[in-house]
């Protein structure tokens, strides 16, 4: 991305944001450079960075991606000749000696800027991502190292990398004297690759071998590069020979990540592996709650309809990092045109988003659950009987395939065993009928669509 870039875009995010905020926060900050995927941004005080970074993250990042969709995250930094110190956040209540100042790695190797809002405080719990929620505690008390690495592994925007920086935040504040160093698994390979390139080997080695927790997201990144993989086993090793606490989290198990040698999938696994499930509709509405809250410090005439968070929960079950965007848009977007967050609002605001999560319904996804309903065989559905019990069984399935997909009744036809379309349109209109007339049918469809919408 360029700075021209950045002004055009800024002017999309005064439309988002209202012309307070951005005078206030947005047209401060300058565009700095993209490395390693983030994107590094001039703030004049922490403060502002803090803010901003807590407050219009999200936004930004959209918008950025937009530009340049290899950025996965942002930081917001005073530059140097403005305040050479920037602290690392701090948040909740601080173990550490008064005074002691938060020690980062060894000269040579800065860390991957931690998200102040990715804390242990900020992350709610429920069924799916309770065991790993509970390891990461555990590993954040910095005690003896009971399992070594913490393999955290799930989908895509489940909190693997918010547990991280929470387990950093925590390690950081409870005992500043150790070197705890984060970083993403492509950040590591670059700068393995700065140092050959430099002749630095024998730095790099020293550097990382100096740390008492090393934490590395995105392992499966270094799937396939051979001699970053070695280079991170042979790391590995030397850490863990010293009872040094490692911490890596992947998108998937250790022994299904493809193309990593056999060697290093042993290690990898030979610590305390737990996964963060896909979230259930009562964690997302726990999130979405909590985040309201944390929106209400920027919009604290925030007026949300009930019933708004639940349809939200409900529909939006892809990962929690589209979740909160759909939120935070949300919100920006009822404050700039100064009304209540209703379904009305919710619906033209986040049309794109629900249309991409609706669930798409197959024809034979129906036509099973139909069957299983009527307690009749697929086939027997499908199939050329004409016996009642199996022929109005048959209608609801094509009635529902034709409101719940977007199948045209020829294509309908074929899935039905090749029937033509004119059979499936009157099956439709039958079933439009005996809607109103029999209650029975009224309830059976009413409780397939339910169903089939979970
Ligand atoms: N349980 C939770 N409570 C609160 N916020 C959450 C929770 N889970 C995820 N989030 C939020 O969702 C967003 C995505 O989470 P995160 O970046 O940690 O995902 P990830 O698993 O690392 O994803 P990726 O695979 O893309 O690296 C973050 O803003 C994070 O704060």
């Amino acid at each position: 991305m360029t700075k021209e870039q950045w002004g055009q875009l800024r002017q999309r995010l005064l439309k988002t944001v209202g012309q307070n905020n951005y005078k206030n926060w947005i047209e401060p900050i300058e565009f700095g450079n993209t490395q390693d995927g983030v994107a590094t941004f001039d703030v004049p005080t922490n403060f502002l960075g803090n803010y901003v970074s807590q407050n219009f993250a999200d936004l930004i990042l959209h918008e950025v991606r937009q530009e340049n969709p290899t950025v996965r995250r942002l930081r917001f930094a005073v530059p140097s000749h403005v305040n050479s110190t920037a602290t690392p956040p701090r948040t909740g209540q601080s173990n550490a000696p008064r005074g002691a100042a938060p020690k980062t790695p060894r000269s040579g190797l800065s860390t991957a800027p931690l998200d102040a809002r990715f804390t242990f405080d900020n992350f709610i719990v429920g069924k799916p991502n309770e065991l790993a929620h509970a390891a990461a505690k555990r590993v954040a008390e910095g005690g003896p190292v009971t399992f070594n690495p913490l393999f955290l592994y799930g989908g895509v925007g489940l909190g693997k990398t918010h547990l991280m920086h929470a387990i950093a935040h925590d390690l950081r504040l409870r005992r500043p004297e150790i070197n705890v160093l984060y970083l993403s698994a492509e950040q590591f390979m670059y700068r393995f690759v700065q140092a050959l390139r430099d002749r630095k080997m024998m730095d790099f080695k020293e550097i990382f071998r100096s740390v008492d927790v090393l934490m590395v997201d995105d392992v499966q990144f270094i799937a396939g590069k051979g001699s970053t993989q070695e280079e991170f086993f042979h790391t590995f090793n030397a850490l863990v020979d010293q009872n040094k606490q490692i911490i890596i989290s992947g998108d998937r198990a250790p022994g299904e990540i493809k193309d990593m040698e056999e060697r290093v999938k042993s290690r990898l696994q030979c610590g305390l592996v737990v996964d963060l499930h896909p979230t259930d509709y009562e964690l997302r509405l726990g999130i979405l709650q909590s985040k309201v809250e944390q929106q209400r410090k920027n919009y604290p005439g925030l007026d949300i309809s009930d019933g708004v968070l639940e349809f939200l929960a409900h529909r939006i079950s892809t990962n929690v990092r589209v979740l909160e965007g759909a939120l935070t848009r949300l919100c920006a977007f009822a404050s700039l045109v100064g009304r209540e967050i209703d379904m009305e609002l919710t619906q033209d605001c986040l049309s794109d988003v629900l249309r991409a999560s609706e669930r798409k319904i197959t024809v034979e996804e129906i036509q099973r659950k139909v069957s299983d309903h009527y307690n009749i065989r697929l086939s027997d559905m499908i199939g050329p009987k004409r016996l009642r019990s199996y022929a109005r069984p048959r209608q609801v399935a094509m009635y529902l395939s034709k409101k719940m997909t977007s199948r045209s009744l020829p294509e309908i036809g074929r899935r039905f065993g090749g029937r033509d379309h004119t059979t499936v349109m009157h099956g439709v209109k039958r079933i439009e009928e005996l809607k109103i007339q029999d209650g029975q049918i009224a309830e059976d469809l009413e409780l397939l669509r339910r169903a089939l919408e979970e």
